[in-house]
């Protein structure tokens, strides 16, 4: 059997899965994983064809202390354990800068190009070419696709991607790509079937998780985000501080005598919800604790995902879905309530039972706003480009039928 692995390494997790090609040239899911908790509670989870599960394993928080561990433990099981033998892998790139618009099939001078992108994405760039690397020493041969977080916002408006700094920079490539691309992408491809009547229109996507940001789209496509130049900017996350003046930077060096890679250390790994809590960066921990540090966190996330959309529906001139996804949006009743109340003022009115059932539509019938919790698939979206580029590859003769 023909199958592609796609590995996703985000900031507090590495998910995995693996599909299997069909003669038709579609995709079928044999295998979901993932290693996540990563800096709180690690714990490795896989299910197989219908959901039974084939993996569930708790770590100390020293063994798989970081995402590298949290490669390497996975990697392992893949290999050691499943026999894992693909024709071919697809990898989540978080930074593809100005020159990729597009999934792109990965050789050692495309590795190069996006090296240069390393200091702009230090949580996660690393990480996701050091596997693509490892495989392209060891299978030269095997193909291998980097699908970027940045791609799906590239069509932004000239006005949305510029900061107001002199053109030079803009032109060097100094931008507002946004982030999470793959997932929005997503949404986008699924909102025709899941919410017809809204999905041409105005919609803010809410992916909550680790990393967080919003966009807003117009008939599918990207017209803003909350992230910019690098996933430090828009939303408090798990250890990154989100919107920051950019005084508190020079403060840090001026008056705290900081180096860039104490700046840069401090920004991506020690702010955010941990940063603001004390107690942990995972909001499960959050929600549950007594310190009131951590309520404190919780109530900064929540303000600060009201303020976002109000800016993002202003650049829509008025909105017509709200959608959660992401490990937060897709499993937190409390915190979507909560959001739910902050807008409020825009016409959104939640059902507590449905919201509590974790239901597709989580909103009153007599909302003005629909709200929506569609779970993310940025590993299908990846599957589906990688799949895509192969058969590009093939003579007309070989080709098989394309996936969408
Ligand atoms: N049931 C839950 N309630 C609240 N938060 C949750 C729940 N499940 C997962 N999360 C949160 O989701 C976040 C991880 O989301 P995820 O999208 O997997 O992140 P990433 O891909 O950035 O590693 C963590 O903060 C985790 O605490
Ligand atoms: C870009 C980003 O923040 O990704 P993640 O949420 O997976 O950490
Ligand atoms: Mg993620």
């Amino acid at each position: 059997m023909d199958t592609i692995l796609v590995v996703n390494a985000g900031s507090s997790s590495v998910k995995f899965q693996i599909f299997a090609v069909d003669g038709e040239g579609g995709l079928r899911r044999q295998i979901k994983g993932q290693m996540d908790g990563i800096g709180s509670r690690p714990r490795l989870r896989a299910s197989g064809l219908n959901g039974d599960p084939l993996a569930d394993r708790a770590y100390p928080i020293e063994a798989v202390a970081d995402v590298p561990a949290a490669m390497a433990v996975a990697g392992a099981w893949l290999r050691d354990e499943l026999n894992v033998n693909p024709i071919a892998v697809g990898h989540r790139v978080v930074h593809g800068g100005p020159d990729h618009a597009r999934p792109v099939l990965i050789d050692h001078a495309v590795v190069a190009r996006l090296e240069r992108y390393v200091s702009l994405a230090p949580l996660h760039q690393p990480h996701n070419l050091a596997p693509i690397r490892t495989l392209l020493g060891k299978f030269p041969t095997l193909p291998q696709v980097a699908c970027f977080d940045t791609a799906f916002h590239r069509d932004h408006d000239a006005l949305a991607d510029h900061y107001a700094i002199p053109h030079q920079l803009h032109t060097e490539g100094v931008r507002r790509y946004g982030f999470h691309g793959l997932s929005y992408e997503y949404i986008a491809k699924s909102l025709p079937q899941v919410a017809p009547d809204i999905a041409g229109g105005r919609v803010i996507v809410a992916h909550l998780g680790s990393g967080a940001s919003m966009c807003a789209m117009r008939g599918g496509k990207s017209v803003e985000s909350t992230m910019g130049f690098t996933a430090l900017d828009g939303l408090a996350m798990g250890t990154r501080p989100g919107q920051l003046d950019p005084g508190v930077v020079l403060y840090l060096i001026a008056e705290k005598g900081m180096s860039a890679s104490n700046v840069q250390n401090f920004l991506y790994r020690d702010c955010g919800l941990k940063g603001l809590s004390g107690v942990s960066n995972d909001m499960r921990e959050l929600e549950t604790s007594a310190d009131p540090r951590a309520a404190f966190a919780v109530d900064y996330f929540v303000y600060r995902v009201g303020l976002n959309a109000g800016m993002l529906a202003a650049a829509l001139q008025g909105l017509d879905a709200f959608v959660f996804t992401a490990g937060i949006g897709e499993n937190s009743v409390s915190i979507r309530a909560r959001i739910a109340e902050k807008l409020a003022w825009i016409g959104v009115a939640l059902d507590p039972a449905a919201n509590a059932k974790h239901a597709t539509k989580i909103s009153r019938s007599d909302s003005r706003i629909p709200v929506y919790v569609v779970p993310t698939d940025e590993e299908l979206m990846i599957a589906q480009h990688t799949l895509a580029l192969l058969m590009t590859q093939r003579s007309p003769s070989q080709q098989r039928k394309r996936v969408s």
